[in-house]
C-alpha cells in the first residue's frame, strides 16, 4: 500500500497521463450505454419458464398491450363516438399495431326477433340510428366477454385494447410508440371527459423518463452532499475537490464499463453513480486528512505525502475490501438486475480505489496545498468528545445491563422480520402518487385490471377443445376464477361457446353452459372468425388459453391467489390436462422467492468473508465474531422495521443487508486496529478503549454522517425500491454508529488483540529465539506466543516476583539479569540463582496454581515478557500445537531445575 502511494508520488506525471488515457478510453464506451425499461431484468436469469412463455405468446398473441381508457357520462352519444372513430382510424393505420379490440369491433352474438344475429356491435364510421346505438350499448354491457373487459357496468367507461408488435431492434421503441399514440388521441381533447393511455409502451416510456429524472436529480445532490461533508470535516476547498475528481473519474470508468459489457441502466443500476460518489469518498477523506496532518509537522509536499503513505496502513485497504465484498456478494443473486448491480458496483468501487490510490498522491505532488487548514475553532471536537464520553459512560455504567438492554431491543425490533413480505411487482415500484399508479387506479375502479396472466390448458391432442368434456373443464376453471375474490375477470374459450348456447336459447341465462353435443359445438364455432377466438384457443384446438385479469400489485397476493387456483385444479380438474400459469406478470412475480434466497445467500457470504478476514488478521476467531456483532444488530433493525412498517423485500431492499454490513464494518475495523495499537502502548484494556474511542470518534462519526446523508439522497428517487433502500441504509448507518460506539468497546474490553500485521513486523532479539522455552518451534509460532504476552520493564532493585504472592504469570527475560532469593523461616534471605536474558522464571506458580516460592529481583534494569495463564489458555484453544510444545519445554527446564536443586540439597547433606 505504502509503496503504491510513494510510487504514484514519484511518477506523478506518468500516473496522471495513464489515468487520463484510461479515462478517455472508458469515456468512449459511454455512448453504448442504454436505458432498459423492460421487466426482463426482474426475472430469473435463464429461467426455462421464460422460454415457455415466449412460445405461448407466439401461439396466443402478444401480451404487449396498451389500453386507451375512455370515461364519459355520455360515451355513446354520436359526437363522442365520432371523436373516438377518428382516433381508431389513425390507430388502424399505425404500422406497429397488430390488433385493436374495442367494444365496436367485437362480435355481438344475440338472439333477436326469433333469430340469431352475429355482427359487430357498432360500426363507428357508419353510425346507425340512436336507438340502435343504445341497443348495442346494452348488448355490450350484458355480454359477459366484454363486460368489465372493454366496457364497464353502466357504459360510462371503455377501453381500447391495442396489441403492439415487439421490435427490440428499434431504439427507444416504447417511447416512440407511446408518444405517437398520444398524438393520435388529440381528437378526444375537449370531447371525452377523461382519457389516457396505460400499459405496455406507456409504462416503459414512463420508466425511462423516471430513470433520467432520477439521474439528473440524484447525482448532483450526491456531489453536493459529499462536497459539504468534506468541506466541514477537512476544512479545505482543495480537500473537498479531490474526492469529487476521483468520484467523477470513477463514474466515467463505471459507465464506460457498462457500455463495454452491455449492462443497461435500469431502476436499480440507476443509483450506482450516486452510490460510488458517496461511498468512494471515504478513502479520499482519510488520505487527505493524513496529508494535512503531515503538513502540520512539516510544510513540505514530499514529506506530507510520505507521512500519509506511512499512515495508510492495513485499515484503509481492509475497509475498501470489506465494502467491495459487500457489493460483490450481490452478484450471486439470480435476478438479472441485482446481478448487474453487483457486477457494476464492484467494478466501480475497485476503480475508485485504484484511482484514489494513484491519483491522490500524484495530484498532491503536482499541486497539493502547502498549508494545512487552520482549525480556527475546536468546538466541533468538543462535540465529538462529548459523544465519546457519553458512549463510554453508557458502556461503563453496567456492562451486563447495557448488553442486556441492547439484546432486548434488538430482539424486539428484529421480531418484526416475521411480518416481512417479498414483492417483485413492477407496478408497485412506482410511488402511489405517480401518474402511472394514478392511471392504474382509475382503470381498476372501472374495468378489470390492467394486469393479466395466462392459464394455458394443454389437452395434448388436436381438436380436443371441440369436445364438450374439455370445454367443460375450462368452463369450471373460468367459473372458479370469477368466483374467487382475487381476480377481476377471466375469459376462456368456454365463454364463447356458452354465450352462443345462451343466445341460441333465446338469451336465457340458464343456458350459459357448454352443450352436451359435439355437433352443436362445431356449429357454434362456425359463427366465429379465427381472429375472434385466437387469444383463447390455438389453431388445432389442442390448447386453450384462459386470460386472467387482476389488480393485484404484490407478489405475495398473486402467489397466494395462484396457489389457491392450483389447488382447485388439482382437486377438481381432469388430471390428463397439462395446465401451466404464465405471463410476464407470473414470471416477474415468481422471481420474488429468488430475491429472498439470493439475499440470504449474499448476507451469509459477506458475513463469512468478514469473519474469515478478521479472524486471520487478528489470529483469533473471537475477533472475527466481534467484528460482526455490532454490524448484525443494524440488520435486525432494518428488517424488523420493514416488517413492522409493511415495507416489502424487493430488488432494492434486498441489497441493504449485504451492502451495509460491508460498509458499516469499516468503522469497527478502524476501532479494532486502533485498540490493538493502543493496547500495546498502554497495556491496560480500559485505558486503551478510552483512548481508542476518543481518538477515533471524529473520523467514525463524520464518515457515518457522510454515508447517512449520502444514502438519504436516494429518498428523492422516483422509485420506491430505491427510496426504501435509501432511508433504510441511512438508518442502518446511524444504528451501526451507535453499535460501534457502545457494543464494540463493550466487547473489546474483554479481548486482547494481536494483528497479523504485528506478527509480520515484530523484530525479536536472537536470544529470544534461542531460548529453551521456544525449542522446536517455528518462527511464526514463537511470534504468536510473544504477541500474546505483555512487555514489562523493571528498574534495578525492583521486585519482579514476591514470595508468597498468588498470581499465575511467568516471565521471559529479554534483557538484563535477575536474582532469585528465598526467605527462610528465620527471616534470612538465601540467594538461589541468577537468571540471564533468554531464561524464564515464575513457572511454579503458573503451573501449580500455588503461592510464589521465591522472590525474583531485578539485578540490573530488566526487560521482560509477561505471559499470563488466560492468554496461554486462549492460544491453547486456537493453536494447541504451540502450547503443547511450550509446556513441554517448560517441563524440561523444570526437571533440570529440580535435578539441580536435589543435587544441591544432597550435597549440603
Ligand atoms: N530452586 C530454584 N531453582 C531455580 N529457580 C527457582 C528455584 N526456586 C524458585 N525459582 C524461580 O523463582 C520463581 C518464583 O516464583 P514461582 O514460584 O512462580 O517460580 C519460581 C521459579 O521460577
Amino acid at each position: 500500500m505504502k509503496k503504491l502511494l510513494i510510487f504514484a508520488k514519484n511518477n506523478y506525471i506518468a500516473v496522471l497521463i495513464v489515468i487520463f488515457i484510461i479515462t478517455l478510453s472508458f469515456a468512449s464506451q459511454i455512448p453504448k450505454v442504454v436505458i432498459d425499461p423492460s421487466s426482463d431484468g426482474f426475472m430469473i436469469k435463464g429461467d426455462p419458464e421464460k422460454t415457455y412463455y415466449e412460445k405461448i405468446i407466439k401461439e396466443f398473441g402478444s401480451d404487449n398491450r396498451m389500453i386507451i381508457f375512455l370515461k364519459d357520462r355520455n360515451l355513446f352519444s354520436e359526437d363522442k363516438i365520432k371523436a373516438i372513430s377518428e382516433v381508431l382510424e389513425k390507430l388502424e393505420k399505425y404500422k406497429y399495431i397488430s390488433k385493436i379490440e374495442t367494444v365496436y369491433n367485437q362480435k355481438n352474438i344475440k338472439w333477436r326477433d326469433g333469430g340469431l344475429i352475429t355482427e359487430d356491435f357498432l360500426d363507428p364510421f357508419n353510425l346507425p340510428s340512436k336507438e340502435e346505438i343504445l341497443q348495442a350499448k346494452r348488448d355490450a354491457i350484458e355480454n359477459p366477454i366484454l363486460n368489465s373487459n372493454l366496457i364497464n357496468k353502466d357504459g360510462t367507461a371503455m377501453a381500447i385494447n391495442i396489441i403492439i408488435e415487439k421490435h427490440p431492434e428499434i431504439k427507444s421503441y416504447d417511447t416512440l410508440v407511446s408518444k405517437e399514440i398520444e398524438s393520435f388521441l388529440k381528437p378526444l381533447n375537449g370531447v371525452i371527459e377523461e382519457y389516457f393511455q396505460i400499459g405496455g409502451p406507456y409504462f416503459k416510456k414512463s420508466l425511462v423518463e423516471y430513470i433520467i429524472k432520477d439521474q439528473i436529480k440524484l447525482v448532483p445532490l450526491a456531489v453536493l452532499v459529499l462536497f459539504i461533508v468534506v468541506i466541514i470535516s477537512l476544512r479545505s476547498f482543495y480537500g473537498a475537490l479531490s474526492p469529487l475528481v476521483t468520484a467523477g473519474l470513477s463514474v466515467i470508468w463505471t459507465f464506460g464499463f457498462m457500455g463495454l459489457i452491455g449492462i443497461p441502466i435500469n431502476i436499480i443500476t440507476v443509483i450506482i453513480p450516486a452510490l460510488i460518489i458517496v461511498i468512494g469518498s471515504t478513502e479520499d477523506i482519510h488520505m487527505i486528512s493524513e496529508y494535512f496532518e503531515g503538513l502540520e509537522h512539516k510544510q513540505d509536499r514530499h514529506f506530507a505525502i510520505e507521512f500519509m503513505a506511512n499512515k495508510m496502513g492495513i485499515a484503509i485497504f481492509l475497509t475498501a475490501f470489506t465494502t467491495i465484498a459487500g457489493f460483490s456478494s450481490i452478484i450471486t443473486n439470480d435476478i438479472t438486475v441485482l446481478k448487474q448491480f453487483g457486477i457494476v458496483t464492484t467494478f466501480g468501487l475497485i476503480a475508485n480505489f485504484i484511482i484514489t490510490v494513484f491519483y491522490t498522491p500524484a495530484m498532491l505532488r503536482l499541486r497539493g496545498p502547502l498549508k494545512a487548514p487552520t482549525h480556527s475553532d475546536r468546538s466541533d471536537s468538543n462535540i465529538f468528545q462529548k459523544i465519546a464520553n457519553l458512549g463510554l459512560k453508557i458502556v461503563y455504567f453496567n456492562r451486563g445491563f447495557v448488553f442486556g438492554v441492547v439484546v432486548v431491543i434488538t430482539v424486539a425490533i428484529g421480531f418484526g422480520m416475521n411480518f416481512l413480505r417479498i414483492n417483485n411487482d413492477t407496478i408497485s415500484y412506482f410511488k402511489k402518487t405517480s401518474e402511472i399508479r394514478l392511471r392504474a387506479d382509475i382503470v381498476k375502479e372501472h374495468l378489470a385490471g390492467a394486469q393479466n396472466f395466462y392459464i394455458v390448458v394443454d389437452a395434448g391432442k388436436p381438436g380436443a377443445f371441440k369436445n364438450p368434456h374439455y370445454l367443460k373443464e375450462i368452463y369450471k376453471i373460468v367459473n372458479h376464477l370469477n368466483e374467487t375474490k382475487y381476480f377481476s375477470k377471466s375469459i376462456g374459450i368456454s365463454d364463447f361457446i356458452a354465450l352462443v348456447n345462451q343466445e341460441m336459447n333465446e338469451g336465457n341465462k340458464k343456458f350459459y353452459v357448454i352443450p352436451e353435443s359435439k355437433e352443436l359445438i362445431a356449429q357454434y364455432y362456425l359463427l366465429f372468425h379465427r381472429k375472434d377466438i385466437e387469444n383463447n384457443v390455438n389453431a388445432d384446438f389442442s390448447k386453450a388459453n384462459i386470460i386472467v385479469k387482476h389488480n393485484l400489485t404484490s407478489s405475495y397476493e398473486l402467489k397466494n391467489a395462484i396457489q389457491e387456483v392450483q389447488n382447485y385444479i388439482k382437486n377438481n380438474i381432469d388430471s390428463s390436462l397439462k395446465i401451466k400459469f404464465t405471463g410476464e406478470n407470473v414470471l416477474v412475480n415468481s422471481a420474488a422467492d429468488t430475491i429472498a434466497i439470493g439475499q440470504a445467500w449474499s448476507i451469509t457470504l459477506v458475513l463469512f468473508i468478514i469473519f474469515f478476514i478478521m479472524s486471520i488478521l487478528f489470529l483469533n476467531i473471537k475477533a472475527g465474531l466481534l467484528s460482526l456483532i455490532p454490524n448484525i444488530i443494524p440488520i435486525f433493525f432494518a428488517f424488523g422495521t420493514m416488517g413492522y412498517f409493511g415495507i416489502d423485500l424487493n430488488v432494492g431492499t434486498a441489497m441493504i443487508a449485504a451492502i451495509s454490513i460491508g460498509i458499516a464494518v469499516d468503522d469497527t475495523i478502524h476501532l479494532m486496529v486502533r485498540y490493538n495499537s493502543e493496547l500495546k502502548r498502554m497495556n491496560d484494556q480500559d485505558l486503551a478503549i478510552q483512548e481508542t474511542i476518543h481518538s477515533e470518534v471524529r473520523a467514525v462519526v463524520s464518515t457515518s454522517i457522510a454515508l447517512t446523508l449520502g444514502f438519504s439522497v436516494l429518498v428523492l428517487s422516483n422509485f420506491l425500491p430505491v427510496i426504501h433502500f435509501g432511508w433504510l441504509s441511512a438508518m442502518v448507518m446511524v444504528i451501526a454508529l451507535f453499535a460501534d460506539l457502545i457494543i464494540t468497546p463493550l466487547l473489546l474490553s474483554k479481548t486482547r488483540l494481536i494483528t497479523l500485521w504485528d506478527m509480520l513486523n515484530i523484530k525479536l532479539k536472537q536470544s529470544v529465539f534461542n531460548s529453551v522455552l521456544f525449542e522446536g518451534m517455528k518462527k511464526w509460532q514463537i511470534k504468536k506466543l510473544v504477541l500474546s504476552s505483555k512487555m514489562k520493564e523493571f528498574k534495578e532493585g525492583e521486585y519482579i516476583i514476591k514470595q508468597g504472592d498468588k498470581e499465575r504469570t511467568f516471565y521471559l527475560l529479554l534483557d538484563g539479569k535477575a536474582d532469585v532469593f528465598r526467605n527462610t523461616e528465620n527471616g534470612e534471605s538465601i540467594k538461589i540463582t541468577t537468571f540471564e536474558d533468554g531464561q524464564f522464571f515464575g513457572e511454579i506458580a503458573l503451573c501449580g496454581d500455588i503461592e510464589r516460592t521465591a522472590n525474583v529481583v531485578a539485578k540490573t534494569n530488566c526487560l521482560t515478557l509477561e505471559f499470563d495463564w488466560e492468554s496461554l489458555e486462549r492460544i491453547r484453544k486456537f493453536l494447541p500445537n504451540i502450547t503443547a510444545k511450550f509446556f513441554m519445554n517448560l517441563s524440561k527446564v523444570m526437571s533440570i531445575r529440580l535435578k539441580e536443586t536435589t543435587e544441591k540439597i544432597t550435597k549440603g547433606v
